[in-house]
């Protein structure tokens, strides 16, 4: 029998209100002893608590009772929603702790105990991770929507199609003799299995965006010191996140702020200023926004007047980042001089910006905006989110393709690739073989869920 655990579900403290979960085989004994009854299932009962060995009045909370299996880890489960206060929920929590039987729950037990009991699969697992972790309202609606199954769904779909084509292969097997012929059932299914291929690449390629509106895009900010990085930082979020000086080297260690552009995350790093220096801390620094600058899928030059390209030979970007990752001069400090709006060739190339009296910021904020809507656009269709999943749907991909284009091999070994790629979206899922997954997947999550 397992244990039954418990933890406080809800957030800081103090609160108005503090909800305490638990879920197990002891839950009916825990609020027989607590309230003195158990409520019943579903309906919401304020009681008293009291705390069984001294009698001590602990709370008046509202208590809720799931009868399992009809609740969310499938176990039965009670929520005691108590005032929020830091010594009302410790005084609790140690009554609780005191219950034989009773221990306080890891990071995602909760619903690890969902997913062992088969109420969700691993996508929707990560869909409720991601709601938890969700900044930006895009980021919500996918969550929520891999949260409901839609991308589970997908696969599953999938899934079923490809043992089914394997069925048709093997019961094949028993009537007709080895010859491949033109029109047979392995045509038709290796026909399907060309299709499904198909799915699968373009599936791959929309979910781009799904990785990317899941972890957030990274512009990047660099350029030489003083440059006005960190004024820029500071302009487009709004506040003082960043130090200031006019002391060139100000910035050592990359600063991150969390932006939402329309409903799409962006995170907006500024890193340290590119030059020659003896500093060992300032190397560091400059080691790090290279790193950063890397990583980046848009890193924005910072060029003050008379300031240094992003191409210099010595304070620029190393040649692999100039040729693999877009980037935008950004013009600052404009106040100082006038300049011309276009190069000879009439395209503007740099975007002006003052941080002293904000001009250009709304400009160069929109256009990242359209940006950032361009490198994110997520449509109807579940998308992947996660690396994860990219890994198993080019396993699955793999199998298919290997199938199809091996005409050569005997029946039984492509049907046996059939099976593969069924395997692969299974692991995706969490149907198939994940044991080795689950620790990372749930390591994620927050105590109380
Ligand atoms: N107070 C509280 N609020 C919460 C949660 C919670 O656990 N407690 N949730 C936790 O994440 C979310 C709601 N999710 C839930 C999902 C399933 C069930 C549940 O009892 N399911 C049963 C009965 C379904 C029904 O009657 O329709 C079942 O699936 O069998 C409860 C909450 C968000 N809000
Ligand atoms: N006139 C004017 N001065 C600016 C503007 N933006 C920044 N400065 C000044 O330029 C100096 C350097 O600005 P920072 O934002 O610290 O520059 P940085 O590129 O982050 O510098 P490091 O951290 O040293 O690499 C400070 O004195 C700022 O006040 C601007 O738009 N106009």
């Amino acid at each position: 029998m397992s244990d039954t655990i418990y933890a406080l579900s809800s957030g800081a403290l103090p609160a108005g209100v503090a909800v305490i979960r638990m879920s197990g085989p002891a839950v009916e004994l825990v609020l027989n002893r607590l309230c003195g009854v158990v409520p019943e299932p579903r309906k919401a009962a304020l009681k008293r608590l009291v705390d069984p060995v001294s009698g001590d009045v602990l709370d008046e909370a509202l208590v809720l009772y799931f009868k399992g299996p009809a609740s969310f880890t499938g176990e039965d489960v009670a929520e005691l929603q108590c005032h929020g206060g830091r010594a009302v929920v410790a005084r609790i929590l140690d009554v609780l702790s005191e219950f034989e039987g009773l221990r306080p729950a890891e990071a995602g037990e909760f619903t690890r105990r969902a997913f062992d009991r088969g109420r969700m699969d691993l996508t929707e697992v990560e869909g409720l991770s991601d709601l938890i972790a969700a900044e930006t309202e895009a980021q919500r609606k996918q969550a929520f929507r891999q949260m409901g199954g839609g991308l589970g769904r997908l696969y599953e779909d999938w899934r079923k199609r490809l043992i089914h084509m394997r069925a048709m292969i093997e019961a094949d097997f028993d009537f007709a003799d080895e010859e491949d012929v033109p029109g047979s059932v392995a045509d038709q299914v290796w026909d399907q299995a060309e299709g499904l291929i198909g799915e699968v690449d373009q599936h791959l390629e929309q979910s781009k965006s799904g990785e990317r509106l899941r972890s957030g895009l990274q512009v990047v900010l660099m350029g030489a010191p003083n440059a006005g990085k960190s004024s820029l930082l500071n302009a487009i979020a709004g506040r003082d996140v960043a130090i200031v000086t006019e002391e060139a080297g100000t910035t050592r260690d990359a600063i991150e702020v969390h932006l939402d552009l329309g409903g799409y995350p962006v995170t907006l790093v500024d890193t340290a200023g590119l030059r020659e220096t003896e500093g060992r801390v300032e190397q560091e620094g400059i080691r790090r926004a290279q790193a950063r600058g890397e990583a980046a899928d848009l890193i924005l030059w910072a060029m003050e007047p008379g300031g240094l390209a992003p191409d210099h030979s010595v304070s620029g970007l190393s040649a692999d980042v100039r040729q693999s990752v877009p980037v935008w001069i950004v013009r600052t400090k404009v106040d100082l001089e006038t300049l011309p709006e276009r190069d000879s060739s009439g395209t503007t190339l740099e975007i002006p910006v003052s941080c002293l009296d904000k001009n250009g910021l709304e400009a160069l904020i929109d256009r990242l905006s359209g940006f950032v809507g361009e490198m994110i656009s997520v449509g109807e269709a579940p998308l992947a989110t996660r690396a994860r999943h990219r890994h198993f749907l080019r396993d699955c991909r793999a199998a298919l393709h290997h199938g199809f284009t091996r005409d050569d091999l005997p029946g039984e070994l492509r049907a046996e690739d059939l099976r593969s790629a069924a395997d692969a979206l299974g692991r995706i899922t969490g149907r198939i073989d994940v044991e080795d997954l689950l620790d990372v997947i749930f390591r994620d999550f927050c105590i109380g869920k």
